[in-house]
């Protein structure tokens, strides 16, 4: 008899935040099948970024565990074990903060490849990257103050992908980018899915988008009872009826 596939990303009852006497999220629980694309919806401040941080293993939780791949995360931050922290991809809202200004874009995608001793991978695999979210030419030379934000954010996109996570997890990745940029990043995020089989977890604001990208959106209430209010819907089967 075979096993079924354990979900590529399990939060269960996860209680975190800021402060003890007052956390944010409380027993929230979500899981992310294997393949599957989740859209995290939720008033600004009901604690959808600390829950992303959670799931990309970046904040420990008070309470709570997350399993990637079936496995308990052993660990968060720099305690996180290797294996478990490249197995989750992660791309922030704002890649000014994100990335390292001294950093060209080039080494910026490399950056994980060196960091896992990969570095005879690197260069090939940075062309690769880049070419793969539409960077190329004099911009993999240039810093991060010297391109735009939906550029930088692209080279922020090829740094998650580098390592060719199981899950990725998406925190208002285009809030800051026009329309055309948007669709672009969906188009890379979703070509890689395809290709990999990967999970993902997209965090926003813009229903319509989430709703058109992700096989379903959870809602996160704000407040304190965030945790226990998580709504699930699926997207509606494209309608094929003859007009
Ligand atoms: N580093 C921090 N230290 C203390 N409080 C924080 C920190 N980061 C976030 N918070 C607080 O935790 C709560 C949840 O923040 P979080 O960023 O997770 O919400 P969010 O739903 O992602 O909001 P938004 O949609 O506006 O990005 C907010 O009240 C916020 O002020």
């Amino acid at each position: 008899m075979t096993r079924p596939t354990p979900p590529a990303l399990e939060l269960r009852e996860i209680t975190a935040g800021y402060d003890r006497a007052a956390p944010v999220l409380r027993g929230v629980s979500l899981t992310v099948g294997e393949g599957e694309a989740v859209g995290l919806l939720g008033p600004s401040g009901c604690g959808k970024s600390t829950l992303a941080k959670v799931a990309a293993l970046l904040h420990r939780p008070f309470a709570g565990t997350v399993h990637l791949g079936g496995a308990p995360a052993r660990g968060f931050r720099h305690r996180a074990p290797r294996a478990q922290r490249t197995a989750v991809g992660v791309v922030f809202q704002q890649p000014r903060l994100a990335a390292d200004p001294r950093l060209t874009l080039a080494s910026l995608i490399a950056e994980p490849l060196r960091a896992t001793g990969r570095r005879a991978e690197a260069a090939g695999r940075t062309e690769e990257l880049a070419r793969s979210v539409g960077l190329g030419g004099d911009l993999l030379a240039r810093r991060p103050h010297e391109v735009s934000d939906g550029q930088l954010q692209r080279a922020c996109l090829a740094r998650a992908l580098a390592l060719r996570p199981r899950v990725l997890v998406c925190d208002e990745m285009t809030a800051m980018l026009d329309a055309s940029t948007t669709a672009a990043l969906v188009a890379v995020v979703e070509d890689y899915r395809e290709r990999s089989g990967a999970a993902l977890l997209a965090v926003g604001h813009d229903r319509t988008l989430l709703e058109r990208w992700c096989d379903r959106t959870v809602e996160m209430a704000a407040g304190a009872e965030a945790g226990t209010a998580l709504r699930s819907a699926r997207r509606a089967p494209a309608d094929t009826s003859a007009g």
